[in-house]
């Protein structure tokens, strides 16, 4: 059994793009299948090194793997073979109309109210029409000549799915300039590589019908492919996402902080009938289940995966985050501030109130007075997370404040902020010094 997943580097892939990078790793983990990454570069003028180098980092940080990858531009030999096969058996036939033609033709079509399918004109033409047109200085292009009845299979996803190859127009398979398109290098990949099972987006519907009938034509037995097509995601305004708007893309959401965990327990559930959870690829994998995802578009939330990552990160142990933490932050501290981060750009701001040198705000007279009666009771080293408490409780009992006039002006002077991590937490974290500094600036 083998999944793939096939990207084209003509940008940054989205999160409509990983949503399919997952739905295939983690049917290829839960099936025990090997997963194959393959770049799909056939569009010359459109495909790029950098985005196929940025998409194995995109999925790296995922942490989706693959067992095995290539791209397309170096099996243009293994193309050039199937198209002579095509060429020999009829079904690819010389085409020599013009953009032009092919475009009056469609609207004389739909004058006289026919579907805007191409005639075939070119499959009616003979030896001497060919001879003469390339004699002219014309070179064809070549069309695939479809079979004519239905081409079904059943969808893991959509259920019995029809695509009436007869209102299709023979897809253009070999281009003037003899280099192949994406739709027979598919095809001639899966059947040659051992794909079982193609889990894509919906938007390859009529494909795959066209599909089914090129692997048949190359000699592919009937039901040879397993298919899965998954709606498309779409932004949260309803509109369709792209890689040439790099919004959505996962560079950006890596730049944003958010925990590539998170984005895989969302978009792993997303539009499905299990709810995302913060669950491992593992866990996740092991009760992944194509099927359960629904039919219609699923939207992309932005508050959903953010809610996620929120608990994906209150979870995460130091060893998980050691690299990611700023310079000499250590366990007590990521323990200290996990929950309390939604993204880790936030972290590098709680590392600077506990070791760095932040200004507190300047507290009115009262309070000022509050603070430095605070800075009189402050205990001596070494502090521990019983530190908070000794000294709260003299504060209490020296100045008789309780509740929030007892603790919040503390917290703003020491932190700069209204709502944080635990004091208790924080306090030994900070240090003596850099506590006593603190309540003499507020208190100013
Ligand atoms: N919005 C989307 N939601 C879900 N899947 C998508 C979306 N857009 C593309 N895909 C899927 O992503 C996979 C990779 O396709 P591909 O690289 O051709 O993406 P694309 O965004 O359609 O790119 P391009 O604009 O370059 O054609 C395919 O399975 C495709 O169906």
């Amino acid at each position: 059994m083998k999944l793939r997943f096939a990207p084209s580097p003509t940008g940054l892939i989205h999160v409509g793009n990983a949503r399919q990078a997952i739905a295939n790793a983690l049917y290829a983990r839960r099936h025990g299948a090997t997963f194959q990454l393959r770049i799909d570069d056939t569009d010359r003028e459109r495909s790029r090194e950098e985005y196929a180098d940025a998409l194995r980092t995109d999925l790296t940080w995922l942490g989706i793997g693959w067992d095995e990858t290539f791209r397309q531009s170096d099996r243009l030999d293994r193309y050039a073979a199937a198209i002579e096969t095509l060429k020999d058996s009829g079904r690819l036939y010389p085409c020599f109309e013009s953009e032009q033609e092919l475009a009056a033709k469609r609207e004389a079509r739909i004058r006289m109210r026919k579907p805007p399918v191409y005639d075939r004109a070119m499959l009616r033409m003979t030896a001497e029409q060919r001879a003469q047109a390339e004699a002219n200085g014309k070179v064809p292009y070549w069309r695939f000549r479809l079979s004519d009845g239905i081409v079904a299979w059943d969808d893991l996803v959509m259920g019995r799915s029809r695509v009436k190859l007869p209102s299709i127009s023979d897809p253009v398979l070999v281009r003037a300039d003899g280099t192949v398109l994406y739709t027979l290098a598919s095809v001639v990949d899966d059947l040659e590589t051992g794909v079982t099972h193609v889990l894509r987006g919906e938007d390859h519907l009529t494909n795959t019908g066209v599909q089914i009938d090129i692997a048949e034509a190359l000699g592919a037995r009937p039901g040879r492919f397993t298919f899965a097509h998954l709606p498309l995601l779409l932004d949260e305004a309803g509109g369709k996402l792209s890689k040439r708007f790099d919004g959505l893309s996962l560079r950006a959401l890596r730049q944003d902080g958010i925990d590539p965990g998170a984005v895989v327990s969302y978009l792993a559930r997303l539009g499905s009938s299990d709810d995302p959870a913060p669950l491992s690829f593992s866990e996740l994998a092991t009760t992944y289940d194509v099927r359960r995802v629904s039919r219609s578009a699923a939207r992309f939330d932005m508050r959903q995966l953010m809610a996620l990552n929120r608990k994906v990160m209150h979870q995460k142990p130091f060893a998980d985050m050691r690299d990611l933490l700023p310079e000499g932050a250590t366990e007590a501290f990521w323990l200290a501030v996990r929950g309390n981060v939604d993204l880790l750009s936030e972290l590098r701001h709680w590392w600077d109130v506990v070791g760095g040198t932040i200004v507190p705000p300047v507290q009115d007279e009262e309070e000022g007075g509050y603070l430095l009666q605070a800075l009189s009771l402050l205990p001596d080293d070494p502090w521990d997370s019983e530190t908070w408490k000794s000294w709260t409780d003299a504060i209490r009992a020296a100045t008789g404040r309780s509740g929030k006039a007892l603790f919040h002006p503390l917290r703003v002077a020491l932190t700069g902020e209204e709502k944080g991590p635990e004091m208790r937490d924080l306090l030994p974290l900070m240090g003596h010094a850099r506590v006593a500094e603190r309540l003499r600036i507020a208190a100013r």
